[in-house]
């Protein structure tokens, strides 16, 4: 492979980046990158990693990491990275959440964790619920000594994990506790260490475990170091204080460059525990350089004039963007529509996409239903009247079994698995074979430059689909099917050697959610298919609307937004000027390509708590029309 000199390097796959996103791509130390919807974040980051590894100023064995918050950002950057480089570079770029991460180092060196805080091997995954939180902090109240009583009783159960469990640093030697909230800290960690049969953690302490392991292991701290010269952070803004104080430990004070990426204005994670001085501690702790982007690479200029009222009223000091897109639509590209009841706004959105859809030449997943919360309500609304139409939505936050829809579909194994299905099902699917014979080699560890291990592995691929596809061929998709057919999968791929290969199921349980979800969610896609080819488009969400929630739709993009339930019941915790309602409003309006509609249904609620997103609309001259 020929290195690219760093003065030649020219983007992949883009025209061209904007002044200041060369100047922060070619910084050498750390740096924040601070720019609004749209201003090619994500994009910046893959072009930042190929133009690392091409020029070789990232060169062999070292790697870049990027870590995420979520699955599918984390896989949506590798796939950016590996289709602008080739494999041999691409290879060196791992891509990965802050909970896979931190899991697979306290999976590696779990024996080593200090004997006080160490968790049984193995461990099993705990998702603290709001109410068991609450329980453990009655009990601990009960508990208490009487002069830690106050302090006790003043942690409250939505952010005790998150702001104080997560902000704990364990100390090495387990002290007896000082303060009331340490008393009850250390009683959480009695509880999830100590849970039978198996020690119970959340992701908050694996994050706190991994911190540990590299504070008291120095040279552990050094191999991460050594390994990763550069590190990525995405949507920094939501960076909790477990997983700042881990990025810290990990990476402060050391010659690595890290690039924190990420959007004040889309915060809307606060209740989460993202901590609000992120960035700021970022450029104090990493003597980070900060690089505003102004560009707007998505909407249109008449959005992005929108978007800016918006975020004027989320930040007072809020640059101008430059919108670089440009207008598609004719008309109005933002309304809000209002309407009496939810059958006529269901009826009146089902007829308006079949319109648009004909009349500007659109498909489906050009539009995205987005919603404050409860989507499985909002599908029971709008599936119906849609299909009236032929239309068929997709609840992409819809829950199956210990995952989401959305997780499942940016799933590692989910995506071979769907990919082999659809070789058993058409010959006609480059991208799938392509997948599929990357992932076997790697699966069977195939080591590269094995010609005869390789030929014995492309071999044991065609046999298995010329197996598949004579079944296929002579069975409908029917759910009794699926089953069978996943089985043959699972078999085929070898589960355990599937755990083995991809750092996300290094332990615990994720491989055994996804592939129950994975079967799940493939028999439910069987209904209603006529050829195999059917139930897969309807597996991937092929031909269908999806629908999801604004936290869901963070990162993405769509030509058209339409915004179920802009009202005060689903915006019941919602009070005038929260600035994490308002982001949540700017997150939802900034995914538009090209239009935007906001639909209030009288029947849902009314609009006083929301008056004033509709008084920002209205600033912004969006017209409201009776539906
Ligand atoms: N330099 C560029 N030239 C042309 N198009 C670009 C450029 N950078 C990004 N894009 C395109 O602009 C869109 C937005 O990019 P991206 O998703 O990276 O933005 P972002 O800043 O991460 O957005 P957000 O914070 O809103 O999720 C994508 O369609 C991307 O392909």
């Amino acid at each position: 492979m020929m290195l690219v000199r760093a003065q030649d390097w020219r983007p992949r796959g883009i025209d061209d980046l904007e002044p200041d996103a060369w100047r922060a791509l070619r910084q050498t130390g750390s740096t924040c990158v601070v720019a609004g919807p749209g201003a090619g974040k994500t994009e910046f980051l893959a072009q930042r990693a190929v133009y690392l590894l091409e020029t070789g100023l990232c060169p062999a064995p070292y790697r870049v990491l990027a870590i995420s918050f979520k699955s599918d950002a984390a896989s949506n950057l590798a796939a950016r990275v590996r289709k602008r480089c080739p494999p041999e570079l691409s290879n060196r770029f791992t891509s990965l959440t802050f909970d896979a991460f931190t899991k697979s180092l306290v999976d590696r060196f779990l024996t080593a964790i200090p004997a006080d805080w160490r968790p049984s091997h193995p461990y099993d995954i705990a998702f603290p619920a709001f109410r068991q939180v609450s329980s453990f902090l009655d009990l601990a109240r009960l508990n208490a000594p009487e002069e830690w009583l106050a302090e006790v009783a003043g942690l409250g159960a939505g952010n005790f994990e998150s702001r104080h469990v997560g902000a704990y640093r364990l100390p090495i030697v387990r002290p007896a506790p000082q303060t009331g909230k340490e008393f009850t800290i250390h009683r959480w960690w009695s509880d999830q260490l100590g849970a039978q049969p198996r020690s119970a953690l959340s992701f908050v302490s694996l994050n706190r475990l991994a911190e540990l392991l590299l504070r008291s292991y120095p040279h552990i701290r050094r191999a991460l170091q050594l390994t990763y010269p550069f590190v990525f952070v995405d949507e920094f803004q939501d960076t909790t204080y477990a997983q700042y104080d881990f990025l810290l430990s990990a990476f402060g004070g050391a010659n690595n460059a890290v690039t924190a990426v990420g959007d004040d204005k889309q915060r809307i994670m606060t209740w989460a525990g993202a901590r609000i001085d992120a960035f700021d501690r970022f450029a104090t702790d990493f003597t980070a350089v900060r690089i505003p982007l102004l560009f707007n690479f998505r909407s249109s200029p008449d959005l992005v004039h929108i978007q800016h009222v918006v975020a004027r009223a989320l930040d007072p000091t809020a640059m101008p963007t430059i919108a670089r897109a440009a207008r598609q639509v004719d008309g109005e590209v933002a309304q809000v529509w209002h309407s009496p009841t939810t059958a006529r706004e269901a009826e009146h959105l089902a007829q308006w996409l079949v319109d648009d859809m004909a009349i500007r030449g659109r498909v489906p997943r050009d539009y995205a239903i987005l919603v404050k919360q409860k989507s499985d309500d909002f599908e029971a609304d709008l599936a119906a009247p849609l299909a009236l139409t032929a239309l068929r939505l997709r609840n992409e936050s819809h829950t199956l079994g210990r995952t989401t829809l959305q997780d499942l579909l940016s799933d590692t194994f989910a995506k071979i698995g769907v990919a082999l299905l659809r070789l058993g099902a058409t010959r006609r699917a480059p991208d799938a074979w392509q997948l599929c014979s990357a992932a076997l080699l790697e699966i069977r560890a195939v080591a590269s430059g094995d010609d005869v291990a390789e030929a014995r592995t492309e071999a044991e691929l065609t046999a298995f689909l010329t197996t598949l596809r004579a079944e296929m061929a002579n069975t409908p998709p029917t759910v009794e099917n699926t089953v069978a057919l996943a089985d043959q999968v699972l078999a085929f791929l070898d589960v355990a050697a599937v755990a083995r290969t991809y750092l996300e199921y290094a332990s615990g349980d994720l491989l055994a959610i996804m592939v129950d979800a994975f079967q799940q969610h493939l028999a439910a896609s069987a209904p209603g298919a006529t050829t195999w080819g059917e139930c897969l488009d309807a597996f991937e969400g092929v031909g269908q609307i999806p629908l999801m929630t604004v936290h869901k739709s963070k990162g993405l993009e769509y030509d058209t937004i339409v915004f179920v339930g802009l009202d005060d019941q689903a915006w019941w915790a919602h009070r005038p000027g929260d600035p994490e309602g308002l982001a949540t409003f700017f997150v939802a309006l900034s995914r538009a390509k090209q239009r935007a509609i906001f639909s209030f249904c009288r029947e849902r609620g009314r609009r006083q708590r929301v008056a004033e997103l509709f008084q920002l609309l209205t600033d912004a001259g969006v017209p409201e029309v009776a539906i």
